[in-house]
């Protein structure tokens, strides 16, 4: 197993604590991921200090003594809480949650984008396969940017050659692919990254949202895409809003919320229970604001 940003120091194991016997493994019981205590913070630059009543006028010496407090205009913001689980090979995980509650960051960390402030992120094979939003250029045309992808996803420049009009067909994008990237709408941009990631046969597949975007066609093409990176032995992390393509593409979720880990279990099971959640949130809110 591959770490990312991590402490080694977490995952230490004495030799005489492991059983020797060599185990047969399917694909199925071998582990793809392994998330441990994991905490990320976003530090703010720049962000007003939150405080109540006028500010008070400061004296030259007050000033000069609270200097170092200039970094007031740094805020923390604990995205991810000590969140813990393990993936397999073969999997296909939902991340569920509210807005902001994490899921993205999550995705982000897993795939070695953001450093950890504590805690680690180990993956089977080679971490550069996981996800390759980062590397994409919106300055850059679609087809730059299929080339720059996929070479970060392992790719050879002669097999990129190869996929690439299969990445502009199943990206539903057509001419737009000689167009920067910036100049696309958010559908086209996600569907691209999509198509782009799924152009080679990663061990782990991120899907961020990408799939809201589509319309029933393309779902169907991706949902075919997933099948295919799971019988290949990957594993499939898919953050969703829509409960429904969640449950339909996964059978396990995570619930997230507040930067920690609520439920993780069957899609059904933790979808009922977030969908209660959701519910009985809104009622309140609702009742705060008549009462108002
Ligand atoms: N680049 C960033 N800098 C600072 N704070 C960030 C950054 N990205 C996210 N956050 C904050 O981290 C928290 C988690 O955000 P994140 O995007 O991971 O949530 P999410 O569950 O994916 O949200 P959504 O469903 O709205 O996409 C939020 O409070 C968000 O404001």
């Amino acid at each position: 197993m591959a770490a990312i940003d991590t402490d080694e120091d977490d995952f230490e194991v004495d030799a005489e604590d492991l059983d020797n016997t060599p185990v047969a493994e399917s694909d199925s019981e071998r582990l793809s991921l392994l998330v441990n205590d994991l905490h990320v913070t976003y530090r703010v630059f720049g962000a007003k200090k939150v405080g109540h009543g006028p500010a008070k006028k400061q004296t030259a010496l007050q000033k000069f003594l609270s200097r170092g407090a200039s970094q007031q205009g740094v805020r923390e913001v604990k995205a991810v809480r000590g969140i813990s689980f393990s993936a397999r090979h073969g999997e296909s995980i939902g991340i569920i949650g509210v807005n902001g509650s994490g899921k993205s960051t999550l995705l982000r960390a897993i795939a070695g984008l953001i450093p950890p402030a504590s805690g680690s992120v180990y993956v089977a094979g080679d971490p550069a396969l996981l996800g390759v939003n980062a590397v994409l250029m919106g300055d850059l045309s679609g087809e730059r940017n299929i080339m720059i992808g996929g070479l970060a996803l392992g790719l050879t420049q002669q097999q990129v050659k190869d996929r690439y009009q299969d990445v502009v067909d199943f990206a539903e994008i057509g001419e737009f692919v000689n167009l920067p990237m910036k100049s696309y709408s958010s559908g086209m941009g996600a569907r691209l990254r999509f198509a782009i990631s799924a152009s080679a046969v990663p061990d782990i597949l991120m899907i961020d949202e990408a799939l809201s975007t589509g319309d029933a066609g393309f779902r169907a093409k991706s949902k075919a895409r997933i099948n295919e990176v799971r019988e290949s032995a990957g594993t499939v992390f898919l953050v969703s809003h829509s409960l429904a393509t969640v449950k339909s593409m996964c059978e396990r979720v995570l619930w997230v919320h507040k930067g920690q880990l609520v439920m993780d279990g069957p899609a059904d099971e933790v979808c009922k229970h977030y969908k209660k959640f959701v519910n009985e949130t809104k009622k309140l809110a609702e009742e705060r604001a008549a009462e108002k």
